[in-house]
């Protein structure tokens, strides 16, 4: 049975695993043979680290990157791993609704897991898609909430299926603006749009439990710190100011960033995990359900009680059905 959660007023899910707990060792066991994967994003970073532990259990795994060129390497790295699922990688571009409509189109039969992980960070100027979209949100929210709106059927399909949506900690530092998604009227600001985004991630999961009667659960989880190419647009003053950087420009390891193996494996576990089946419509974070956040604790952790809200999850859901409607965009099966 399945169960939408509100506002954390509920028992918090413990697990036995802990924050450096590694993806591998999340799925230690697990057989996921059978079970069909789509990880956005899949190609670098986290979601290559989720890719690998996921195949390496046995699933069979669908790469949704821009350049599936660039899947190239893991493709090989995981065909010679025996035991391994089949791994394929698929031209996805999120912010560009013909290419998420030509990937649904294309999928045939059941998905059990859909990781919607791809998403950018902190672009310096306020850049649109074709829709009109900020691309930070159009990335990292609206992309993938049209992903799943045009796979649901595969996902119900599947009979239990599972939603995973990769947000941030920085979802801590902005609400959904409701009245300006789109920072049309309000100044742009880089960190600002990302954290919307990240707020809008957690929301998603919230507002899919409306699939709950499908079978289909979500969740959305904070990785942690890690060094990948997310933080290719910030500059070096930001990266020093971070802990992240030296005077002389070296990239440095704060002690509380994680290594990328280490960073998938929420990821994992809410994709994978018998411990969390039937759980939907929460937030995680280093391998446990997050505790509300206080707001006083030096390093910034748990989840905003404003993303867990279910009336900002439906009203994020009915903001971003109206924004794909308008847009025309679909797959036409
Ligand atoms: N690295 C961190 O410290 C950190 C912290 C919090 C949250 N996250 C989240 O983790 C996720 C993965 O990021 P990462 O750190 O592995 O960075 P990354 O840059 O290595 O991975 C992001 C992936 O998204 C893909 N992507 C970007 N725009 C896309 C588009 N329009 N269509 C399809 N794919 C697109 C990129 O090609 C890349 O493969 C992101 O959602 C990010 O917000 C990362």
């Amino acid at each position: 049975m399945t169960t939408t959660i509100p506002t954390g007023d509920h028992r918090r899910l413990t697990t036995p695993f802990h924050a450096r707990t590694t993806a591998a060792e999340i799925v230690d066991g697990v057989d996921l043979s059978g079970r069909r994967i789509v990880v956005t994003g899949g190609a670098s970073g986290i979601g290559a680290e989720t890719v690998r532990a996921l195949a390496a259990a046995g699933a069979e795994v669908t790469i949704a990157t821009r350049d599936p060129a660039l899947a190239e390497p893991l493709l090989r790295e995981l065909a010679a791993v025996p035991g391994a699922g089949a791994v394929r990688a698929a031209a996805l571009d999120l912010a560009d609704l013909s290419s998420v409509a030509a990937f649904a189109r294309e999928w045939r039969g059941p998905l059990d897991v859909l990781v919607a992980n791809a998403g950018i960070m902190a672009l310096p100027t306020r850049r649109i898609t074709l829709e009109g979209w900020e691309l930070q949100l159009a990335t990292n929210h609206l992309g993938h909430f049209a992903l799943a709106t045009w796979l649901h059927g595969s996902l119900r399909e599947a009979g239990s299926a599972r939603l995973v949506v990769v947000s941030s900690g920085a979802h801590l530092l902005s609400p959904f603006d409701f009245d300006d998604p789109q920072f049309e009227r309000r100044p742009y600001d880089p960190w600002t749009a990302y954290a919307q985004s990240k707020t809008a991630d957690v929301l998603f999961a919230v507002g899919a439990g409306r699939w709950a009667s499908d079978g289909i659960t979500a969740n959305a989880l904070a990785p942690g710190w890690i060094h990948t190419r997310l933080s290719r647009h910030l500059d070096e003053e930001t990266m020093r100011a971070l802990g992240a950087m030296d005077d002389d420009g070296n990239l440095v390891e704060p002690p509380h960033y994680k290594s990328p193996a280490q960073g998938a494996a929420t990821s994992v576990l809410l994709a994978a995990s018998p411990l969390v089946a039937g759980v939907t419509g929460r937030y995680f974070e280093d391998n446990q359900e997050a505790a509300i956040a206080r707001g006083d604790e030096e390093m910034p952790s748990g989840v905003a009680a404003y993303a867990l809200d279910p009336e900002a999850g439906d009203r994020l859901w009915e903001y971003a059905t109206a924004a794909l409607h308008d847009s025309g965009a679909g797959p036409a099966r």
